[in-house]
């Protein structure tokens, strides 16, 4: 079994809040990341499959396709976008890491879940000190 990684970037605007919650439980919870004033982050988004190489390429799965299912996939959708307001797939949901690393997994499992390659896990850092790791269970 061989792991392989892509990395792709995003900048992405977003805030931390919730429309039921008064500005001041906002406040409470989400700290500065609550501000009404949107702030955003330079976002690294690893994206790992994990199978077996074939012995004919020397490939587990094409980088060049990894990069390329990723980005029609997630980067176009999110980058340079309010995550709150202008992202389908995050419509409803809390702006927090780890939910877009949630629907991140889940967006690109059926296109990597090939019969020699499993998506593995979904890693996406928020800064330089944070980030969560999401393995589909
Ligand atoms: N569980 C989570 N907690 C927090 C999230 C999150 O997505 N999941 N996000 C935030 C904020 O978006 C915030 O921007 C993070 O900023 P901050 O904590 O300031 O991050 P830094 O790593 O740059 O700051 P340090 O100085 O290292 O603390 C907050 N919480």
């Amino acid at each position: 079994m061989i792991y392989i990684t892509r990395r792709e970037r995003f900048n992405a605007a977003h805030k931390l809040y919730r429309e039921d919650w008064s500005l001041e439980e906002n406040e409470k919870v989400f700290g500065n990341c609550s501000n009404p004033n949107w702030h955003g982050h330079n976002y690294d988004l690893f994206v790992t499959v994990k199978g077996h190489i074939n012995p004919e390429t020397g490939f587990l799965i094409d980088l060049k396709v990894m990069k390329d299912i990723i980005i029609r996939e997630v980067i176009d959708k999110l980058d340079h976008k309010n995550v709150n307001l202008d992202v389908d797939f995050m419509k409803g949901k809390m702006a927090s890491t780890e939910v877009i690393a949630v629907e991140i997994f889940n967006i690109l499992k059926p296109f990597f879940d090939k019969e020699n390659v499993i998506l593995h896990v979904v890693r996406l850092h928020e800064t330089e000190n944070n980030y969560v790791e999401y393995f589909g269970e």
